[in-house]
C-alpha cells in the first residue's frame, strides 16, 4: 500500500521532507470526547483494548480529528505481562494493579515467554486499522522497554520511586536479568509479528529509564533495548527513554533510528550527543495549559532549535488527559504551517 503522506516515515529514515511531521505520544484515548463516547460504550479499558473494531476506531480519531501525521495503535505496554501469564486490571482512578506479582525465581514457573498469537487481537487491530487507514498516514506499533514492564511486574502497580523495582537490581541481580530476557524474548516475537501485521514503525517507550543511575541504566535496560533494536530489522526504530538524558552518548550507538527526547534534554547538546540519530519531541505537556498565543510561541521556539531536518515533532511525554483540545490543535497547526 503506497502511503499518501509519508512525512513521518521520510523524516524517520533521515530523508529531507517538505515540512517537519508531527504526532503526540498519548494521542489516541486521552483528550478527545470522541474517545470518552466510545470508551463509554463498553466495560472497561481492557474489553476495548481487546476488540479490534473499536480500537481501530479510536487509534484513526486523533487521524481525522486533530491532522496528525502518523497513527499509533490503541493498546497498552502493559499488554505483554499479561500475555506472559501476569493478569493486570486498569483501575478507573489509580491505573494499571496487577493482583500477583513477582518477586523472585519462585514466581518465575507462573509466567513464560510470550508467543505472538497469545495477542493476535493487537494483531488483527494493527491489519483492520491498516485497511481503514488506506494509506493516508503511516501506523506506528510499540512495546514497553523490558525494564519499564519489569519494574511493573515486580511493583505490581505504579509508583513514584519504584524502590522494590530497584531493590530487585541490587539484591537479586541475577533473577532480574532471567526476567529481563524473558520480557525480552517475548518484545521481540510481539514487535516482529506487528510488523507482519503492518506496522510501519515501532516505538519503544521506557517510561521509568530517569529512575536508574547511568551504570544500572546501561546493564538492566540499555542492553535489552539494544537487543530489541537488533532483531528489528524490517522496518524503523524509535527509541523514547523518559529521564535517560545520562544515557545518549550510548543511545547515539544504538540500532534505531528515531530517539524521543523528553523536555529535560536540551536539543542543542542532544543533537552534538546523537549525530546519528532523528530526534523526536520534546515541548514540555503543560505548555499545551498556556494560551493559544504562549502554545504557539513554545512550539515555534522548539522548531527554530531543532531546524528543519532530522526532527519530528511531539511533546516530551504524553498528552495529559484534561488538556483542551483546541491547544493540541494549535500545537499541530503549528507545526504544519512553521516555514524556516
Ligand atoms: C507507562 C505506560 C502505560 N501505558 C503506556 C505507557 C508508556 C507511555 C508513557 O510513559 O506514558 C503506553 C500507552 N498506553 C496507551 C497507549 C495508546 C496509544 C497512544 O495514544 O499513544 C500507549 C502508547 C493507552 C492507554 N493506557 C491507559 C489509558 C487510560 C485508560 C482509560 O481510558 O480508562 C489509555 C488510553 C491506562 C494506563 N496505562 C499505563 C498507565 C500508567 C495507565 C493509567 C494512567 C494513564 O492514563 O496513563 C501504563
Amino acid at each position: 500500500m503506497q502511503l499518501k503522506n509519508d512525512l513521518f516515515l521520510r523524516a524517520a529514515l533521515g530523508q529531507d521532507t517538505a515540512r517537519t511531521p508531527v504526532w503526540l505520544m498519548r494521542q489516541a484515548g486521552r483528550v478527545l470526547p470522541e474517545y470518552r463516547k466510545v470508551r463509554a460504550s463498553i466495560k472497561d479499558f481492557k474489553a476495548l483494548v481487546k476488540n479490534p473494531a473499536l480500537a481501530t476506531e479510536v487509534t484513526i480519531q486523533p487521524v481525522d480529528i486533530l491532522g496528525v501525521d502518523a497513527a499509533i495503535i490503541f493498546s497498552d505496554i502493559l499488554v505483554i505481562p499479561e500475555a506472559m501469564g501476569l493478569n493486570y486490571e486498569m483501575e478507573e482512578s489509580k491505573g494499571p494493579v496487577f493482583p500477583n506479582k513477582i518477586s523472585g525465581p519462585q514466581d518465575l514457573k507462573s509466567i513464560h515467554v510470550s508467543q505472538p498469537e497469545e495477542l493476535q487481537y493487537v494483531l488483527d487491530a494493527i491489519k483492520l486499522t491498516k485497511q481503514e487507514l488506506n494509506g493516508r498516514v503511516p501506523l506506528i506499533g510499540f512495546a514497553g522497554a523490558p525494564w519499564t514492564i519489569f519494574s511493573y511486574m515486580i511493583e505490581g502497580r505504579g509508583s513514584k520511586t519504584f524502590s522494590a523495582a530497584k531493590k530487585t537490581l541490587y539484591s537479586q541481580p541475577e533473577f532480574a536479568h532471567t526476567l529481563l530476557d524473558m520480557i525480552t524474548q517475548s518484545t521481540i516475537l510481539y514487535l516482529k509479528a506487528q510488523v507482519k501485521a503492518g506496522a510501519d514503525l515501532v516505538q519503544i517507550f521506557d517510561s521509568w529509564a530517569g529512575i536508574l543511575s547511568p551504570d544500572q541504566y546501561e546493564e538492566f535496560s540499555l542492553k535489552y533495548i539494544s537487543k530489541i533494536c537488533d532483531a528489528i530489522t524490517e522496518v524503523p526504530v524509535t527509541v523514547f527513554a523518559k529521564g535517560a538524558f545520562f544515557a545518549r552518548t550510548q543511545m547515539n550507538q544504538l540500532k534505531c533510528n528515531v530517539v524521543g527526547l523528553d523536555w529535560n534534554m536540551g536539543i542543542e547538546e542532544s543533537r552534538a550527543l546523537m549525530p546519528n540519530k532523528v530526534l523526536q519531541g520534546n515541548l514540555d505537556p503543560c505548555a499545551l495549559y498556556g494560551s493559544l498565543a504562549d502554545v504557539k510561541r513554545e512550539t515555534t521556539k522548539m522548531l527554530d532549535a531543532f531546524g528543519p531536518t532530522k526532527h519530528i515533532a511531539n511533546l516530551g511525554h504524553g498528552l495529559y488527559p484534561d488538556t483542551e483540545v483546541d491547544k493540541v490543535k494549535c500545537f499541530i497547526d503549528t507545526v504544519k504551517a512553521y516555514t524556516q
